[in-house]
């Protein structure tokens, strides 16, 4: 199998890429940074059981569209099919609304939603052709429900979902074709650190706590149990976030009365320049520990 995941240098994308490469499948590992791709390479050899020729470094920026063809065609001159996608790449928010550049907003549209509907759109041709292929995206609980200071987060990742279920329906001639959206919760990785505030230029920079989030490596064998059994949506959190998440499906008029307490705390911290959930998730997780 030949598996090509974006955003492979960092967090859950990077995790993925060490978990396929015991699993024996090629790998074509994308992101901006070189370095650092090169350096999962290297890690993925020393730990998996590939080699070198098993692995393309393909440096890849999701918003710059005109050079998704190009890249396409790298993947299938070097190893001549495409098995699955793995959409992976983006990035997060924290700022107000009233307080944002609308550039933060296009920025987030851009590579979240259009970045990757830009490379799927250069990748399907040939999954068609094959009547064969898995487009997985990692959408997010946030595709599902809303949460204060991630307005653009929020989305672009509900516009994925509903572009990859209408997708889903586009391709029913093609059953060998699935679509499977990936929707976690809170996640070990670099996603809060990298997220962008309220200026393009500016992100959060600094490093959050993490233990109130699920391990990225528990995260990962649940989405490639999910990608082995070609599951449609998946819902990846422990409770609370699972719970908020049926709440905001089943009951959504307690659900928006519940992420108003909790979205006050959120935003109070946040003003307060504290990271804005660690704090009330540190109080239940003691309790429940
Ligand atoms: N960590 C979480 O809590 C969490 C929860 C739900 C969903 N997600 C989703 O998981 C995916 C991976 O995020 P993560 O948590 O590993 O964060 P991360 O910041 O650790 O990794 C993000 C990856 O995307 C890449 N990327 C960013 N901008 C890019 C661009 N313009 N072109 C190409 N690559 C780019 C980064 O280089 C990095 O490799 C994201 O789509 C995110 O929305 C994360």
């Amino acid at each position: 199998m030949v598996v090509w995941v974006t955003g492979a240098s960092s967090g859950i994308g990077e995790e993925l890429v060490y978990q396929l490469s015991k699993l024996g499948v090629s790998l074509v590992l994308s992101a901006r940074r070189v370095q650092e791709l090169e350096r999962v390479k290297r890690r993925c050899l020393e730990n998996g059981n590939l080699k070198d020729k098993d692995i393309l470094v393909l440096p890849l920026d999701l918003t710059d569209r005109s050079s998704h063809e190009a890249a396409t065609k790298m993947v299938l001159q070097e190893f001549g099919k495409i098995d699955i996608l793995v959409n992976n790449a983006g990035r997060s928010q924290r700022s107000l609304f009233v307080e944002t550049s609308l550039d933060v907003y296009k920025e987030l549209i851009e590579l979240n939603y259009l970045g990757t509907l830009s490379l799927t759109m250069c990748v399907l041709p040939h999954m068609i052709e094959r009547k064969q292929g898995k487009i997985v995206t990692v959408n997010s609980l946030l595709g599902i429900i809303s949460a204060p200071l991630s307005s653009g987060y929020c989305a672009s990742k509900h516009a994925l979902r509903g572009f990859f279920n209408c997708l889903r329906t586009e391709l029913a001639t093609y059953p060998g074709i699935v679509v499977s959206n990936i929707c976690p919760g809170p996640v070990q990785s670099n996603i809060v650190k990298n997220a962008l505030s309220e200026e393009v230029t500016k992100s959060v920079g600094i490093d959050v706590a993490q233990s109130h989030k699920m391990a990225t490596s528990r995260c990962v064998r649940l989405m490639l149990i999910s990608m082995a059994n070609d599951l449609k949506e998946v819902w990846i959190a422990d409770h609370p976030f699972l719970l908020i998440a049926y709440l905001w499906q089943y009951m959504p008029t307690w659900a928006w009365w519940l992420t108003n307490i909790l979205g006050k705390k959120r935003i109070e911290n946040f003003k307060k320049g504290l990271d804005a959930d660690a704090s009330y998730f540190k109080t239940w997780k003691t309790k429940h520990d």
